[in-house]
């Protein structure tokens, strides 16, 4: 399946309520299914302000929690408390309720540098059981993934398919913070990808980036291109 089938294939919905509710209910399928399957379950969750309802309609679902290991599919490098931080997020609309059980591992670490804090990033996430289950990416509407941006020298490094390194530290030319992001490699050491995304402009974005099919100019094309790992497409309007 290419990146232009993928986008044929999206589920598209009316408001981002709707997608969140369908998303969550597809995401504890998976959960469910590997828990049963394995014992234990993992999820990559993304950061900024798209999976807000999702991470409510979630955390409301009633599954084996306490089985279920949860990271970020990047993070900004500010601390915990920082409205900024994806972790302070996952706290706040996540782990709450049903999911309060649920094992969460940040991936940065305060008062260290920027090669210190990928490694950090790559221990924590070597508390979840791999492959992980599900791995929920977000976009940006100038097509970064995760942390990966376009025009960033270490987009290189964060796409490179044969890298050992499970974290890469980022910064993006136009976008705020320091970051860490899972380079494309862990990101789809995965059995499940989604991308969740909503409003006219991103779905444009997606368009463009394949007209233009360069992962460079358009991060997330990597992530639709791949043939690893089967990507799902939510949208809302
Ligand atoms: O900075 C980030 O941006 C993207 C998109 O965020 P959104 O607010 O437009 O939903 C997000 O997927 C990523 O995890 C985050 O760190």
């Amino acid at each position: 399946m290419g990146a232009a089938d993928v986008l044929e294939s999206a589920q598209r919905f009316a408001d981002p309520g709707q997608a969140a509710d369908a998303l969550a209910q597809r995401v504890g399928e998976v959960i469910r299914y590997a828990v049963r399957a394995r014992g234990r379950a993992s999820l990559l969750v993304p950061g900024g302000r798209t999976p807000v309802p999702l991470f409510e309609a979630l955390s409301g679902i009633d599954l084996p929690w306490e089985s279920v290991y949860v990271s970020l599919t990047d993070e900004r490098r500010v601390p915990p408390a920082d409205p900024a931080s994806n972790a302070r997020l996952v706290d706040e609309y996540l782990l709450n309720g049903q999911a309060a059980d649920a094992h969460f591992y940040p991936l940065h670490r305060e008062g260290i540098d920027a090669r210190a804090d990928e490694a950090a990033c790559g221990a924590a996430l070597s508390m979840l059981p791999r492959p992980f289950d599900a791995v929920i990416l977000g976009m940006g509407t100038d097509g970064h993934t995760a942390s990966l941006f376009p025009g960033d020298p270490s987009l290189v490094r964060g796409l490179d398919p044969d890298t050992e390194a499970h974290c890469v530290a980022t910064r993006a030319p136009d976008a705020p913070y320091d970051r860490l992001s899972l380079t494309l490699h862990t990101l789809t050491s995965s059995r499940w990808i989604a991308l969740h995304i909503s409003g006219q402009e991103k779905w444009q974005t997606l368009q463009s980036g394949i007209r233009a099919g360069d992962p460079q100019r358009f991060p997330v094309l990597a992530v639709l291109s791949q043939k690893k790992v089967p990507t799902h497409v939510y949208w809302s309007a």
